[in-house]
């Protein structure tokens, strides 16, 4: 029995996880959870699962909730408490599945308990996955990707990676507007940018496909996950999903991921691998029904996200950070309806124009960047 903590489970990936959980009673046993303030949601979780922990976004949450939990849960809030409920002591493994780089300090919460993590929080390891990866050699624990390129990618890997592995190379959709000009980006509406044509998945994650920020941000985590040099790593649209992601090794092979597109498989590998266990329900992938797949370069043009990450990875330092903590910003205020889509990518590049890049920075370093970064955003835009 693997006894799991959950970071973010309210949200797309924190939902589905719970449905791994309770689909595999045998196997998996949830003992925290965080969410942030969909109270509803949280409130069923708890009574559902009887966790020992519950961490919530405020005190003001905490408050409203205090009163409706059975006495022997603990309640804490906000960062201190995502972080003990990230270190709690009698989890395997922690399943971090919050938005943002507010997963950071939970993270290297969790590394420096000894706890395995199953990550699909990929902007924790764009803003520092250098501390992170190096934190976790140091503590011998794993990251296990939860990311469906990164799953697909950890699936495919063998032998020695660093010598016989050519290249990795990422499918990306191509978001909403995959089939749009620049031209026509300039008055897209926000719920047209929420209508991801594959994947079900929180907001903030689907502005990031539609901008193709996040195969940037993929990009990045890649290049941690798997300590794999930039040039290594490759990006390619397939607009079906079916390839998760590929492996090209020296010899000209290339092993992929296919699958219908359902989080719930490299959720539930993340917990029960090296073993494989049942999928309840689900579509299983029958290629004949798909009929073909389609392959494009990417226009890095296009996708000036896309480009800025690679600029950003390569560039390294405190540079992913500005990148991230910008694009968090930029799309928090898109999602309001404060500024145009196509502002996010102006704004990212703006903030890391006018960054002076610090090459190894310390954790102190990381997180002053990302707090300078978003006032200079907020700024920008007032
Ligand atoms: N969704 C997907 O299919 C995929 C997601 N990912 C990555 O997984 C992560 C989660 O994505 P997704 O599930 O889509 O996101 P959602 O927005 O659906 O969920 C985010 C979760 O984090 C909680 N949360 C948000 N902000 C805070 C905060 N400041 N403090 C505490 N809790 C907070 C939310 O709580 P509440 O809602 O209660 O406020 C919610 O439980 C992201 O990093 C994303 O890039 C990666 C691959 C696929
Ligand atoms: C499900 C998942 O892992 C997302 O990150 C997904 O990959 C988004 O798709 P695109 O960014 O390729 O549109
Ligand atoms: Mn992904």
């Amino acid at each position: 029995m693997k006894k799991i903590s959950l970071l973010g489970s309210t949200g797309s990936i924190g939902k589905q996880t719970l449905d791994v959980i309770r689909s595999h009673k045998d196997d998996f046993q949830l003992i925290a959870l965080s969410f942030g303030r969909n109270i509803e949601e949280g409130l069923k979780q708890i009574l559902e699962f009887h966790p020992s922990i519950v961490c919530v976004e405020s005190k003001d949450i905490a408050n409203k909730i205090v009163n409706e939990l059975p006495s022997h849960i603990k309640l804490v809030d906000g960062e201190e408490g995502l972080m003990e409920v990230a270190s709690i002591a009698e989890a395997d493994i922690l399943v971090n599945a919050v938005m943002g780089s507010v997963g950071l300090k939970p993270t290297l919460a969790a590394i420096e308990c000894g706890k395995d993590i199953a990550i699909a929080n990929k902007e924790t390891l764009v803003t520092a996955g250098h501390i992170v990866t190096e934190m976790a050699t140091k503590h011998g624990i794993e990251l296990v990707p939860i990311d469906s390129e990164h799953s697909a990618i950890y699936q495919c890997l063998e032998g020695d990676v660093e010598k016989e592995v050519s290249r990795l190379i990422l499918t990306a959709s191509g978001g909403s507007f995959r089939d749009r000009t620049r031209e026509e980006l300039v008055d897209v509406t926000v719920s047209a940018a929420l209508k991801h044509p594959n994947w079900q998945m929180g907001a903030k994650i689907t502005i990031d496909s539609a901008t193709m920020m996040n195969k940037g941000l993929e990009v990045i985590e890649a290049r941690w996950l798997f300590n794999m040099p930039y040039e290594k790593i490759d990006v390619i649209l397939h607009k079906e999903s079916i390839i998760h992601s590929m492996v090209e090794y020296i010899d000209g092979s290339v092993l992929a991921h296919l699958g219908t597109p359902d989080m719930r498989v490299p959720i539930q590998y993340a917990l029960s691998k090296p073993k494989r266990l049942d999928l309840t329900g689900g579509k299983r992938l029958n290629l004949w029904e798909v009929g073909s797949l389609h392959f494009q370069k990417p226009d890095y043009s296009r996708f000036r996200c896309l480009y800025l990450a690679f600029e950003a990875g390569k560039a390294g330092g405190t540079a992913p950070t500005v990148l991230n903590a910008a694009n968090e910003v930029a799309v928090a205020a898109f999602l309001n309806g404060k500024i145009k889509f196509l502002e996010i990518e102006e704004l990212v590049e703006r903030a890391l124009q006018e960054h002076i890049i610090t090459s190894v920075p310390e954790l102190d370093e990381i997180l002053a960047v990302d707090e300078e970064t978003r006032n200079k955003v907020i700024s920008y835009m007032s």
